[in-house]
């Protein structure tokens, strides 16, 4: 389709070494949409009225308005990346010395209309900006009322008929053109709703594990990759130049399931404008051990022998060392 009809263009995307097939886009009155989900595969789905009352209103101006006075989390960034670090395993004191770690980026607690202000101020070369805030009591009253209006029947309909866990959070996402989130994983299934602008999703199965080099568990990078996607280092990470993965372009109205344990790299197009999305992520459901396993519970699996062998070595430069003992000439 020509730009003007699919509302961007791919000089917009970002360039990166990879094959990529396409997401399957459907409507979510199609069948298919269920086939899909049912085997934790991504799926785009289009025409739903999920967040339809959001898509309606929430322009920035409208935001600004109504986000509320309290204040509001915002990740801020000397680059476009904003690869996520989770501050409780910086200061791990219970079995870790503390893990020498720089944060890539600064996370400040921020108004919106500071927010706002500094988004239509910025100019090239001024640190870059991404709210990330949780849906809660902090939010205005007037959010809170589109979001009761949002068609909570579709998404409790998934969560049953494929056995979710919880809804643990709806974060919403305000994001600058050109911002990216670096290839990681989550162990919660999502539901990422698109609202406003245009977001490139590039996603890869969790069987792609060992093409993407997550840091240890330890790390407080822990769950996302440690290759740079701009700039892959092929002689430390050899195996990335064999990844595979599918990618779409979510645009308002979208809503991109992205099944729990899948890796997924997301950026905001560039020259596109702010984007907004809103995700629901639910806990995954219980995991009932089939034979031969899946390859998010192997993942699921690997995680638990880092953290019994690092609770047990307490010293993450022997649980290398251990492993190589244990496998090489053995199981390999
Ligand atoms: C933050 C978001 C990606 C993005 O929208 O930048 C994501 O990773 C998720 O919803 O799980
Ligand atoms: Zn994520």
């Amino acid at each position: 389709m020509c730009a003007e009809k699919i509302g961007w263009d791919s000089s917009q995307l970002r360039k990166y070494d990879l094959h990529l097939d396409e997401i399957p886009r459907l409507h979510y009155e199609d069948p298919k949409v269920d086939e899909f989900m049912q085997k934790n595969q991504p799926v785009l789905i289009t025409g739903s009225k999920l967040v339809k009352p959001a898509e309606e209103k929430w322009t920035l101006d409208y935001l600004e308005k109504n986000l509320g006075k309290s204040n509001h989390t915002v990740f801020v960034s000397r680059n476009h990346k904003f690869k996520y670090f989770d501050e409780k395993k910086i200061y791990n004191k219970n079995n870790l010395k503390g893990v020498e770690f720089t944060p890539p980026t600064k996370r400040v607690d921020m108004k919106i209309t500071d927010f706002m202000k500094k988004l239509r101020e910025w100019k090239r070369g001024d640190e870059r900006l991404y709210l990330q805030q949780p849906l809660n009591s902090t939010v205005g009253s007037t959010i809170v009322e589109d979001y009761l209006k949002f068609d909570w029947h579709f998404v409790a309909e998934k969560k049953n008929k494929y056995h979710w866990g919880e809804l643990t959070s709806n974060v919403l996402f305000i994001s600058m053109e050109g911002n990216v989130t670096p290839c990681h994983y989550d162990e919660q299934q999502n539901l990422f709703a698109q609202i406003l602008g245009y977001k490139r999703c590039i996603l890869f199965a969790p069987d792609q594990f060992e093409c993407l080099y997550p840091h240890p568990v330890y790390h407080p990078h822990d769950r996302q990759s440690m290759v740079d996607f701009e700039r892959p280092d092929y002689t430390k990470y050899p195996k990335f130049k064999n990844l595979k993965g599918c990618e779409t372009v979510v645009g308002p109205g979208d809503v991109l399931y992205i099944p729990i344990y899948w890796w997924h790299h997301v950026e905001s197009l560039m020259r596109g404008g702010p984007t907004v999305t809103v995700n629901f992520w639910y806990k995954g459901g219980p995991t009932n051990l089939e034979y031969p396993l899946q390859d998010h519970q192997k993942v699921s699996i690997m995680r638990n022998v880092e953290k019994m062998l690092l609770e047990v070595l307490q010293d993450p430069k022997e649980v290398g060392p251990l492993l190589r003992t244990m496998v090489l000439g053995r199981y390999c």
